[in-house]
């Protein structure tokens, strides 16, 4: 399959403004590297503040002003200028968010899926097909968000990408505190997506929902890609795995012995110089310490980490 999203050290930064007119430069992202395929999920994990939806805003081009990147985002294999995502935005390229709330209350579901194909007639017709196939009864379209269930709103976020025709799927965070059957659907949903040929960046906390329908699995730790994986890699006690965070993750889980890391991933202001993760690392020498080890290729996948093999 042809790839469709490239996104190679990508560094994301925000200017701030300290005590008088100081201006201090907070590093939140650097060299962070994910591909996607199209027909691909590829799932992007990693703990709070690594910079998931960071990479999300930074690929649909609306991240705040005072934020600055550097790096490359091609897409389709151009690079994604400001023109392109405001063009693709909402249409080729679908932010499946993380809450309802980006729903605007105002509008009824169906004229608000709509929005961003071009055809009224058409639009409507693509809506009701889709609806249909979500299993959305034909009344739903007139209504407003707060007359769904949970379930229902789920459904008409993943139906926006559809509707759209989206090539590229971007979910951020898109199944937080969902029961397992909502979870179970919301899945199903994306595989259907790639199916049809569309790639699928999901996004999250949860490692084993993105284990049931990932292609392949990006870790993330403080802004920083550590690992590319197969989802057959997170078995037994990790050993497959690369990455010592990554194994760290997998044997935090609780069906894995519930071993959690000691420490706390670096906030953005106070990044260790060498390897982030080296100062919880169990294997770190002194020359994890220098800088950043380069992302490399090992046992089909690839790791940030000057010792794994
Ligand atoms: N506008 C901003 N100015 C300064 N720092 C920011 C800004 N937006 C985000 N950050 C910082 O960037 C880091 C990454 O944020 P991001 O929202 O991408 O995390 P995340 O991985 O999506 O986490 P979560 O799982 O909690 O959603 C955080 O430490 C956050 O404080
Ligand atoms: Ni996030």
């Amino acid at each position: 399959m042809s790839v469709l999203l490239e996104v190679n050290h990508l560094s994301i930064s925000f200017l701030q403004y300290t005590r008088g007119f100081q201006q201090k430069k907070l590093n939140v992202v650097q060299e962070l590297n994910v591909t996607v395929h199209a027909g691909e999920i590829v799932a992007l994990v990693g703990s709070s503040g690594a910079g998931k939806s960071l990479l999300a805003h930074a690929i649909l081009g609306i991240l705040p002003d005072s934020a600055e990147t550097s790096g490359s985002i091609r897409y389709d294999g151009e690079e994604l200028t400001t023109a392109r995502q405001a063009a693709l935005r909402g249409r080729e390229i679908a932010l499946v968010p993380q809450s309802v709330n980006y729903l605007n209350p105002l509008m009824r579901v169906g004229e608000q899926v709509r929005t961003n194909r071009g055809d009224a007639k058409e639009a409507v017709k693509k809506q009701r097909e889709i609806f249909e196939r979500y299993g959305l009864g034909a009344e739903v379209e007139r209504m407003f968000p707060f007359q769904l269930s949970g379930g229902m709103a789920r459904r008409i976020l993943v139906s926006t990408a559809s509707v759209s025709g989206a090539k590229l799927v971007i979910a951020d965070e898109p199944t937080p505190g969902l029961d397992a059957g909502v979870v179970k659907e919301t899945l199903g949903f994306f595989k259907e997506l790639a199916d049809q040929g569309c790639g699928v960046l999901f996004i999250t906390h949860d490692i084993e929902a993105a284990l049931q329908i990932a292609h392949k699995v990006a870790i993330i730790y403080a802004g920083t890609t550590v690992e590319t994986a197969r989802p057959d890699d997170f078995a037994g006690s990790g050993e497959k795995l690369r990455h010592p965070y990554s194994k760290a993750l997998w044997r935090a889980l609780p069906q894995n012995g519930f071993d959690p890391i000691p420490g706390f991933q670096p906030h953005p202001g106070a990044l260790p110089e060498g390897c982030r993760f080296a100062p919880r690392c169990p294997m770190a020498t002194n020359e994890c310490m220098n800088s950043l080890p380069e992302m490399r290729w090992l046992r089909g996948g690839s790791v940030r980490c000057i010792h794994a093999s």
